[in-house]
């Protein structure tokens, strides 16, 4: 498991491009018949990739976390964005199609992923955050999603927010997590962009097209750096920190939060004329 620990506000203003990306890009969230795992400081939220294609996969029980089994003090939520799979939980099984979501509560001792077809393998994001109590595991299909949508083609940001894990939907402990789709001819996210002091978020960046990528924004709303950010690359957001981004051509990524609230709405808002 890859390990990060924190960056200090004052130290990042001063990074370069590849320290900006040393700290907080996850270059690649999928490898083949492998689970990827990457466990930030930030409200310890746990990061990662289950891509099986020809054997199924279980969740380790990764040293750094000292514990008995890796669900012993956490929850977990995944979300499929590839083809067909299975996620078994302590021997129940749940079967979901792209953009389906899966919810794992705290407790739980085995867990394991397969792909129906190795031709077009499921590709599992998990985003793990620390728990004190147990809530039943669930699964959501895209379908049963409730939705929201924000922006307008004539400011570029005219996009659908799928809300899976939170106050109103799939019930956590920390946890909140769901995607955002953005329309053809719209490129921006979160923008006006905004910080949530009381929770850190991860972004995963998907149905990026080929040859196209995403300019990522971070740092503080006076103090922003950019990352550029291909399919399938993750981001880590501090607490302190803007999280939006300009694509080349519309994409869609997957946000999950943990920390202080589960309040989806407590966000604050930079004006777009503050920015710098
Ligand atoms: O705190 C919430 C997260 O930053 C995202 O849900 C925002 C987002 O998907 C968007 O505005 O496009
Ligand atoms: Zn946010």
């Amino acid at each position: 498991m890859d390990y990060r620990f924190e960056a200090s506000r004052k130290e990042v203003s001063t990074f370069t491009n590849q320290e900006i990306r040393d700290n907080f890009l996850i270059e690649k969230i999928f490898h083949a018949d492998q689970i990827q795992l990457t466990y930030t400081i930030y409200d310890r939220m746990i990061i990662g990739g289950a891509m099986p294609v020809l054997n199924t996969l279980h969740l380790p029980n990764p040293e750094k976390l000292r514990a008995n089994f890796f669900l012993e003090r956490r929850e977990l939520g995944i979300i499929n964005v590839g083809g067909k799979g299975t996620v078994t939980a302590d021997g129940e099984s749940f079967t979901i199609d792209k953009l389906g979501a899966v919810y794992v509560g705290r407790g739980v001792k085995e867990v394991s992923f397969s792909s129906e077809s190795s031709d077009n393998p499921a590709q599992f994001y998990l985003l793990s955050s620390p728990a004190h109590a147990n809530y039943p595991n669930a699964k959501l299909d895209r379908e049963q999603v409730s939705t929201v949508v924000l922006g307008s083609l004539e400011t570029s940001n005219h996009r659908t927010i799928y809300k899976y894990i939170h106050n109103e939907g799939i019930q956590s402990c920390q946890l909140v997590m769901g995607l955002t789709i953005l329309e053809p001819g719209s490129v921006w996210n979160t923008m006006p962009a905004h910080v949530h002091d009381r929770r850190m978020e991860a972004y995963l960046y998907f149905d990026v097209t080929p040859g196209h990528a995403v300019l990522h924004l971070m740092g503080e709303t006076t103090e922003t750096k950019h990352i550029w950010v291909h399919n399938h690359q993750a981001i880590i957001s501090p607490p302190w920190s803007i999280h939006s981004g300009a694509g080349t051509k519309n994409y869609s990524f997957i946000w999950g939060m943990a920390g202080e609230n589960k309040d989806y709405t407590d966000m604050d808002f930079a004006e777009i004329s503050e920015l710098r």
